[in-house]
């Protein structure tokens, strides 16, 4: 929808030929985007290259789960001077890989060339056109600009950022702390908790990423802090949605089915734990998660074993978290 308000001939593709009908006929998306209208000129397609044909800019948008999948099925379409951007906010499962490591690898580019585009960003408010800032994380600066320039427009608001890591780890990261926040909400605690959840959970991002090799400075920018807000409070939030539905005590499973949308936070939960252990970085709260989602544990009990960590002095641990050197 922005890159139609800026005057571009957009094609979407789906896997599905019944949502492209009714996104060309209806220009709805009543099974993703209820209650939104898209733009009369969006054309949609099932063929994948006829959406590529001919593209300048290609964005990726499938779940972190279907990534290699759709980027391998559009690789021998895609022109070679597309600029390549995703909007995916996750880990590969099996790799640990980041985004634009399996989009270079199934594209055949330069992992430097590849753009993500990340930031506090509810596909609800964007499609009203309501206020939003983004960010969009490049290595190669041109490339970022070029992201920027097609996207950028007054309700759509750009930055560029050179931190790709730090830009791909923080938009997935996140997701744990909202299902968090989702399970504190529907667990009747209230605003000191949530708080202290966001406080905290910022520091298990930066803790990781900067392990990872990102700069921490990018955590305290929009894909960091930014999307940490509101993904963990926000009513449009599925991550939310689905921790509050975990504490009233429903199944992962069965909450899964009834969100019917993709909750990244439960797969980016096996994959931090993971990551924790490779780079060797605590996360307490993701590997309370972990317990919660797969272990069976109470949710309380959850919060009891947090609570109850060992004491700790907090400028130290700031420091450390987020790579500062105490005088
Ligand atoms: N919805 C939002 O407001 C935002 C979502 N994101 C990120 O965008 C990514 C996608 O999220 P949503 O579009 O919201 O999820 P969604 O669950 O609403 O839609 C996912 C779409 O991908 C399709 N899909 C699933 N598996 C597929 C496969 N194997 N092959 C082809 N298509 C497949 C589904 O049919 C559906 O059309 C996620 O990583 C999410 O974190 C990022 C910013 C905002
Ligand atoms: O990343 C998002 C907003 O910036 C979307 O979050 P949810 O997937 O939790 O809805």
């Amino acid at each position: 929808a922005v890159l139609c308000d800026n005057g571009f001939d957009v094609s979407i593709w789906t896997r599905n030929a019944l949502q492209a009908e009714e996104m060309n006929t209806t220009h709805t998306n009543s099974r993703y985007l209820p209650d939104c209208p898209l733009p009369s000129s969006l054309k949609a397609t099932a063929v994948m290259s006829d959406a590529l044909d001919g593209a300048e800019l290609v964005l990726f948008t499938s779940p972190s789960s279907a990534m290699r999948e759709v980027a391998k099925q559009a690789a021998p379409s895609l022109p070679a001077n597309a600029l390549v951007v995703h909007a995916t906010k996750g880990f590969e499962s099996e790799t640990l890989n980041r985004m634009t490591t399996v989009l270079s690898e199934e594209l055949g580019r330069s992992e430097d060339s590849m753009v993500v585009l990340s930031g506090p960003s509810h596909a609800e408010e964007v499609a009203r056109r309501q206020p939003t800032t983004v960010v969009v994380a490049s290595v190669d600066q041109s490339c970022a600009e070029q992201a920027q320039d097609a996207f950028i427009n007054a309700y759509f608001r750009v930055y560029t950022n050179p931190d790709v890591i730090g830009v791909e780890v923080a938009g997935a990261i996140k997701n744990i702390i909202a299902l968090g926040a989702g399970l504190s909400d529907g667990l009747g605690f209230g605003d000191n908790a949530k708080a202290a959840l966001l406080t905290r959970g910022l520091a298990e991002i930066s803790r990781l990423g900067t392990a990872m090799g990102a700069n921490t400075l990018t955590f305290a920018g929009l894909a960091g802090v930014g999307d940490l807000v509101v993904t963990s409070t926000s009513k449009h939030s599925r991550n939310w949605r689905a921790g509050s539905m975990l504490a009233e005590g429903l199944e992962l499973e069965e909450v899964l089915s009834r969100m019917g949308m993709v909750v990244e936070g439960v797969r980016t939960t096996m994959a931090a734990r993971k990551l924790a252990e490779r780079y060797e970085v605590e996360m307490p709260i993701a590997e309370q998660l972990y317990q919660v989602l797969f272990e069976g544990c109470a949710p309380k009990t959850a919060v009891g074993l947090l609570m109850g960590r060992g004491r700790t002095h907090e400028s130290e641990q700031v420091a450390q978290d987020w790579g500062l050197h105490q005088s």
